[in-house]
């Protein structure tokens, strides 16, 4: 579920035809409650929803119920602080029976949460979670009470107006020399081709390698500050603000405060290879540069970054929120070096305000600043670039000083 929050079928459970009716729905789990559910079934609905890859919430009230949900195994654990035969709310409930529960089950507060006084009194006491129903529906500002809920202040909706570093991707990596060079350099994303029969088509061992590499070579300091949210979102700060779509998913899915990612790039191939490779090579992100459906994002464990070109019909979708985390607007057919029209660009961004891109298509040092700069104020919504052809010499092999020239004019924009 790296795309959006998660989905929870909050219901009542009682039997696998729910479970798998939420599952094809697109929920990523289900409320079971142990009240209202003998011992084998709680048991055999808990397994059957973990077989289809859904770790239950498994609700309860009181001690009994709790050492059913603690010895059934569950990881989700949520206590019910409404007594659901005289619907009395007791706040403490949740806070006496948190000592039965094991280090690294999530605690959850269920019910009677009306503020920000609440939470934090939970946040405190070391619960996990809480869960805001009626609260939430009273609120006049739903933005606003969510914000204050997670203990923020006036800003509500976060929306990147001033301009941040740009998020930097080198491309087409063939070694894990050039790899180790590209993060020491300061990229954030490190891609490599993955799509067979293209000529930039890395070997098996050589993207475990990379991948290697990749994983274990920390990003110099300078760049790992270019967002503080990035960081939060990676520590156990836990969020303030609410964000926007593309807000969120750039600082939660694009960047890692320590390391640079590690991209696989695919084109029209199928959907097992393409998960088999990300498990394999543990890829970080996933990126589509053929004409995939966009609902494979639902499926890939990974964020994904799909490749749409500003004049292509598919470029309709590019703002489709709650799949891809980032699009990824490119010339051509990937790593072609052709250049990307400004004005195409522009006309993908007027469409629709809240988008954010990176782009790509025959970039590289000596014109990434004139393209960037071209957008005007619509530089903000720019969240990264990509490169491949443009760091790359005449022999056709990849070039260590094109690739540092390349980050550090990016990240001076
Ligand atoms: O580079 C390839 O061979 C390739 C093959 C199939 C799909 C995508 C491919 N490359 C993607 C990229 O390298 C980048 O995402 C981007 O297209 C950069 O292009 P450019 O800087 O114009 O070479």
């Amino acid at each position: 579920m790296p795309n959006r929050p998660a989905v929870l079928r909050k219901e009542f459970v009682f039997e696998e035809y729910q479970i798998l009716e939420a599952r094809l729905a697109g929920a990523d789990t289900v409320l079971l409650i142990v009240k209202m559910l003998d011992q084998a079934s709680l048991t055999r609905l808990y397994e059957y929803s973990r077989s289809l890859g859904m770790e239950p919430l498994v609700e309860v009230q009181n001690v009994e119920e709790m050492e059913v949900a603690v010895k059934l195994g569950a990881k989700v654990i949520g206590v019910n602080n409404r007594n659901l035969t005289t619907f009395d709310v007791d706040m403490e409930t949740t806070t006496r029976l948190m000592k039965m529960v094991p280090q690294d089950t999530i605690l959850c507060a269920l019910s009677g949460i009306s503020g920000p006084q609440d939470v934090k009194a939970y946040r405190e006491n070391g619960v996990g979670a809480v869960l805001v129903g009626e609260a939430l529906m009273r609120a006049k500002d739903t933005a606003r009470f969510i914000t204050e809920l997670l203990g923020g202040g006036e800003e509500v909706v976060e929306t990147r107006k001033e301009k941040k570093k740009l998020l930097v991707k080198i491309c087409g990596t063939r070694s894990a020399k050039a790899a180790k060079y590209a993060v020491e350099a300061g990229a954030d994303m490190i891609g490599m081709i993955l799509v067979t029969g293209r000529k930039r088509c890395v070997s098996t061992s050589t993207a475990r390698e990379i991948s290697r590499v990749v994983h274990g070579t920390p990003k110099p300091s300078s760049s790992s500050s270019s967002s503080s949210s990035a960081a939060s979102a990676r520590t156990s700060q836990p969020p303030t603000k609410a964000t926007s779509y593309f807000e969120h998913t750039t600082a939660h899915h694009l960047q890692h405060p320590f390391r640079a990612l590690l991209v696989g790039i695919f084109q029209d191939q199928p959907l097992d290879y393409v998960l088999e490779q990300q498990r394999l090579l543990d890829l970080d992100l996933v990126q589509l540069h053929g004409s995939e459906p966009l609902e494979w994002a639902t499926l890939i464990p990974v964020p994904v970054i799909p490749s749409f070109q500003p004049s292509g019909s598919a470029s309709l979708e590019i703002g489709t929120r709650g799949y891809h985390s980032i699009p990824l607007l490119d010339s051509g057919a990937g790593g072609t070096g052709e250049k990307l029209a400004v004005e195409g660009v522009k006309e993908v961004l007027i469409r629709d305000e809240g988008l954010r891109i990176m782009l790509a298509g025959g970039l590289n040092a000596d014109n990434v600043s004139e393209v960037v700069s071209g957008l005007g104020e619509m530089r903000a919504r720019v969240v990264g670039v990509d490169v491949s052809s443009g760091v790359e010499g005449k022999d056709g092999e990849q070039d260590l000083e094109k690739i540092r020239a390349f980050v550090e004019t990016a990240k001076r924009l």
